[in-house]
């Protein structure tokens, strides 16, 4: 399988902080690799490090063979940051459209995305009238809308019903099946699953890259939030790969 992004003992600190402690690893084209994590292990950190905005202290970070942040890479990489980054006072079309005219898109990329993320019967309403889901829908339009190769998540389904969040996680595997990498962060273990692989950050430190049927199989549980709390506290089996 191709590497799409791969992290080479990468080290970020912010302030005197340590935040990113030697991280390797490789997420690859065509699946859903999840990033799972206590609050301030350091997910965003790594995702923005991925899209080039996050000054790094050491080590590499290569995306589709380039390095992050390489202008040749604005436009194969999306990016969806915890808060949705939308234009309140745009109606929903206006905001891809906005997106779409900077990447050199045409209208038919317009339409055909706002069809992926279901908001084509209320793109002529107004950003700030919508609920925070389809808020966050029209943040993943906007990112989609460039055809990116690379697609980055920061917790997509925060807030989200649960109906929302299925039929979202139902799109990811779309768009990984077409050959797209997704990183998704989420507090949301159970989201796992639908991951084909997981990294699991601790601390900044990587604690384990395995999927989730070894995080089952080390961990003796299915429970996603107990197999995180059993390999924390190193209760899990030790005959599983290590974190790379
Ligand atoms: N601008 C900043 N300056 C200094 N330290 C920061 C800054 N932003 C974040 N940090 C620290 O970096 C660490 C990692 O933060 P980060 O936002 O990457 O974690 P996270 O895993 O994404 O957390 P959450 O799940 O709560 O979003 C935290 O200890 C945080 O306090």
């Amino acid at each position: 399988m191709t590497a799409a992004i791969e992290l080479l003992d990468l080290v970020v600190t912010r302030g005197n902080k340590t935040v990113l402690a030697g991280v390797t690893a490789e997420i690859t084209a065509g699946s859903i690799t999840g990033l799972l994590g206590p609050s301030g292990s350091g997910k965003t950190t790594l995702m923005r490090a991925v899209i080039g905005v996050q000054k790094i202290r050491s080590g590499r970070i290569l995306v589709l063979g380039q390095s992050a942040g390489s202008p040749p890479l604005r436009h194969r990489v999306g990016y969806v940051s915890q808060a949705p980054s939308v234009y309140g006072d745009l109606s929903i079309r206006s905001n891809v459209e906005f997106f779409a005219a900077i990447y050199g898109c045409g209208k038919s990329a317009v339409d055909d995305v706002l069809n992926t993320v279901g908001l084509q019967d209320y793109a002529a309403r107004r950003t700030s009238l919508l609920s925070e889901g389809q808020r966050s829908r029209v943040s993943l339009a906007c990112a989609l809308v460039a055809q990116p190769e690379v697609l980055i998540l920061d917790e997509p389904t925060v807030g989200l019903d649960p109906l929302l969040r299925l039929e979202l996680w139902n799109e990811f595997e779309r768009l990984a099946a077409d050959g797209m990498a997704l990183l998704v962060s989420s507090h949301v273990m159970d989201e796992a699953k639908r991951c084909q692989s997981l990294l699991l950050l601790r601390d900044g430190a990587l604690l384990a890259n395995l999927s989730p049927e070894e995080l089952a199989d080390r961990t003796g549980t299915v429970d996603m939030d107990e197999a995180f709390l059993r390999l924390v506290s190193g209760s899990g089996r030790s005959d599983q790969r290590e974190a790379r």
